[in-house]
């Protein structure tokens, strides 16, 4: 729900940063339970389930614990209407709990980015779901255009060429880059590689929409 502030644009919210680090320590317990719960079977189970809560009770009662210091990643924010936004983004929000988090390692003419998938993900057995490449690539291509291009756009076209699989448990990289703009429609390319090898590529076409007359 959003709150009505006279707060200037993008000055963090009167959340503690605790209770942002808080908010994201619990995201990432929420996505260790996603996946122990598919990995984690019989006897097992109860005291998984315990170890996870124990972890989050903890940090409920001594909020240090989580490291003095330790800055949130993605903490809510005034946007420019003044209402609070919380960063929900489904890919890189650390504050959500469906985001692996990918991580943004350089942005320029290139968007590079990492990941590490884990069980949720899963499509064959120890390999990305199809379905799942392409949201990282949409992801990866949108951030390009919108740190090339000032308009906002949004995706209209997206192709994915599947070449490899892409493995589970271990750090593959996204990139993407801007190919062409021409007006309001900007095109774009990407990859999704692993050890230094494309398993993914993506290209697609971004459009801002058209000014309100
Ligand atoms: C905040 C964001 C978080 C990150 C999100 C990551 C990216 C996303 O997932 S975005 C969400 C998914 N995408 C969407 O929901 C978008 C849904 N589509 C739309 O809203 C609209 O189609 C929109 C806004 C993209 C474009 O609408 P509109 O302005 O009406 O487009 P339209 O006039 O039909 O086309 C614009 C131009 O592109 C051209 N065009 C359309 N499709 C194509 C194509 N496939 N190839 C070449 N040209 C094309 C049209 O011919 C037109 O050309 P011209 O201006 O010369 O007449």
């Amino acid at each position: 729900m959003a709150e009505a502030s006279t707060a200037p644009p993008d000055q963090r919210v009167p959340e503690s940063i605790q209770h942002s680090v808080l908010a994201e320590f619990a995201a990432g317990v929420c996505r260790d339970i996603a996946g122990g719960l598919l990995s984690t079977t019989g006897d097992d189970l109860v005291p998984f389930l315990e170890r996870e809560v124990g972890r989050l009770r903890q940090a409920l009662e001594d909020p240090f614990a989580l490291g003095e210091g330790s800055e949130p990643r993605h903490p809510p924010v005034f946007d420019r209407r003044g209402r609070i936004a919380v960063a929900t983004n489904p890919v890189v929000s650390h504050r959500n709990a469906i985001a692996p988090p990918m991580k943004l390692v350089r942005s320029g003419d290139e968007c590079e980015f990492t990941v590490e998938l884990p069980l949720q993900y899963q499509g064959p057995p120890s390999k990305l779901h199809g379905g799942y490449s392409a949201v990282l690539l949409d992801e990866a291509l949108w951030k390009a255009v919108r740190v090339n291009v000032s308009a906002i756009s949004f995706t209209r076209e997206l192709t994915i060429g599947y070449e490899r699989p892409v493995p589970l448990f271990e750090p593959v990289t996204v990139l993407a880059r801007v190919t062409e703009v021409d007006g309001r429609k900007t095109f774009a390319e990407g990859e999704i590689l692993a050890g230094g090898e494309v398993c993914s590529r993506a290209h697609g076409l971004w459009i801002s929409p058209r000014p309100r007359e």
